[in-house]
């Protein structure tokens, strides 16, 4: 066998408590990040069997699903939120796991206080009851989305029984055009793997385009990998990383991160190593990107026309029964289609750098009165960067207000409903029927055309906009 090894291999490996031969591994949890949704089962069940939390200080939660975006400081409404949320407040005091509740300041998207916090770390094994827990791979670390059945397991032992995926490695080289994001970035490798494409694996994003990426970047791809079906993403960490992670309040300070770095440098795919499956992408073949159907993997070019049935793979009847749904035509454009509402914000686009994004097209420009918009920070340390970089000003001269952070429009659990038949492009990464309300038709795509379409009430390819550089 060969000693090379990939970087998932090096984290894996380094994570083995026992191998179950013909069988799962066992693998030892660094870090649990929980949420309101699901977790209730899995505190019954610990507290069904008289169990306690094996390692209380590995575990954090927070709320962000079922949470307003308006009057934080008022009693949630909904009995249900109301519900879910008080179960994740008693739970955490009763295992003495830090719970970061509504109008804490720590508050936010799981996946967005994670990282800010220092607790999501190079080379650390990272679960939560949530997909879209693949965002932390960002930073080099193996990290996925686990059942409630799982959560317990985790909660219990902090171990978790995974079968070892097989191994892709996605290189995109070249560097980007302008107006392409990251996310763009994301929707283009979907639109061409589909949204099966890479299930069963687990996926090394490398080349130019992501040593070029920022951190905040690299957690945009990370977070899709799971829309095309990948068990996770990661990506190598580098000076960039360690620069971020660094000095965060629950990363390692003094000889513990000595120690940490003589481990995070060792983080990177030998050469030589052999994936199961290996693509190879060019980057100035993507455009900024939006979706016209009811997946993820439904999405062109911006300048581009809606595909025909027949060019699409697999059933031109399920094809068809989506656009229906959105209420587009095969062999239109995009451009110009009217909009109702826009939605900046999610686990995807809800970092700082997606609202710098969005400030710089909404700049000057007034929003359009066609369009209601949702602006919605990942967490309260986004929403201060945005007041402190004077961005906060520009949105609102523009006629945007700010909501306060959580999930918000990204899935229908909390108020900001899209209602049946509005359009919203929106940040987020699913556009699943009635993700974002009964009826609700969602365009994906990046801040950048979420702004061109928030000022000019349609779909705009957003270059239109941009200062020439
Ligand atoms: C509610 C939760 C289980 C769900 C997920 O796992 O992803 C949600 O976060 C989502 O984005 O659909
Ligand atoms: S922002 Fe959306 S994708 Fe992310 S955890 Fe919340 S509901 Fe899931």
């Amino acid at each position: 066998m060969s000693s090379k090894k990939t970087l998932f291999d090096k984290v894996w490996d380094s994570h083995v408590v026992e191998h179950i031969e013909n069988g799962p591994d066992v693998l030892f949890i660094d870090r649990h990040l929980v949420h309101e949704v699901t977790s209730p089962v899995a505190f019954l069940g610990l507290k069904n069997r008289g169990i306690k939390v094996l390692h209380p200080e590995k575990t954090f939660a927070t709320a962000d699903h079922n949470t307003p975006t308006i009057n934080q400081h008022l009693p949630v409404e909904d009995p249900l939120s109301a519900n879910q949320l008080k179960a994740l407040e008693e739970n955490s005091a009763a295992y003495g796991i830090s719970y970061w509740g509504l109008g804490h300041e720590k508050n936010g998207i799981v996946h967005v206080v994670g990282p800010e916090y220092g607790i999501t770390q190079p080379g650390a094994t990272i679960v939560c009851g949530d997909s879209h827990t693949s965002t932390h791979g960002a930073f080099g670390a193996i990290a996925f989305g686990i059942g409630t059945s799982e959560v317990e397991m985790v909660l219990a032992t902090q171990c978790i029984m995974q079968t070892k995926p097989k191994s892709m490695r996605i290189n995109v080289e070249g560097s980007l055009n302008r107006g392409v994001t990251p996310k763009d970035v994301a929707l283009y490798i979907i639109s061409q793997l589909t949204t099966s494409g890479a299930t069963g694996y687990f996926v090394e994003y490398a080349g130019q385009v992501f040593r070029d990426m920022t951190m905040e970047g690299r957690m945009t791809v990370c977070n899709l990998s799971i829309e095309m079906g990948a068990r996770g993403g990661m990506i190598a960490p580098d000076d960039k990383t360690f620069e971020y992670v660094k000095g965060r309040e629950f990363s390692p300070k003094g000889a513990a991160l000595d120690k940490a770095m003589a481990y995070w440098e060792t983080l990177y795919t030998d050469e030589g190593s052999q994936f199961d499956k290996e693509i190879t992408f060019d980057a100035s073949n993507i455009e900024p990107m939006i979706t016209f159907g009811t997946n993820p993997g439904m999405g062109i070019g911006i300048s581009n026309d809606i595909p025909n049935a027949n060019a699409v793979e697999g059933g031109a009847a399920t094809y068809q029964k989506s656009l229906q749904y959105m209420n587009f035509n095969e062999g239109e454009s995009m451009m110009g289609k009217p909009i109702d509402f826009v939605f900046l914000g999610s686990c995807t686009n809800g970092r700082i750098e997606d609202f710098r994004a969005f400030t710089s097209i909404v700049k000057g420009r007034k929003k359009a009165a066609n369009v209601t918009a949702w602006l919605v920070p990942g967490s309260h340390q986004v929403e201060a960067a945005i007041k402190k970089e004077g961005l906060l000003d520009i949105l609102n001269e523009a006629g945007f207000e700010l909501r306060e952070p959580g999930c918000s429009a990204c899935l229908a659990m909390n108020d900001d409903k899209v209602p049946a038949g509005k359009y919203a492009v929106s940040t987020s990464n699913r556009n699943f029927e009635g993700r974002q309300g009964p009826g609700s038709r969602t365009l994906l795509a990046s801040p950048l055309v979420a702004a061109a379409a928030a000022v000019t009430g349609k779909v705009t390819d957003p270059r239109e906009l941009m200062e020439a550089v």
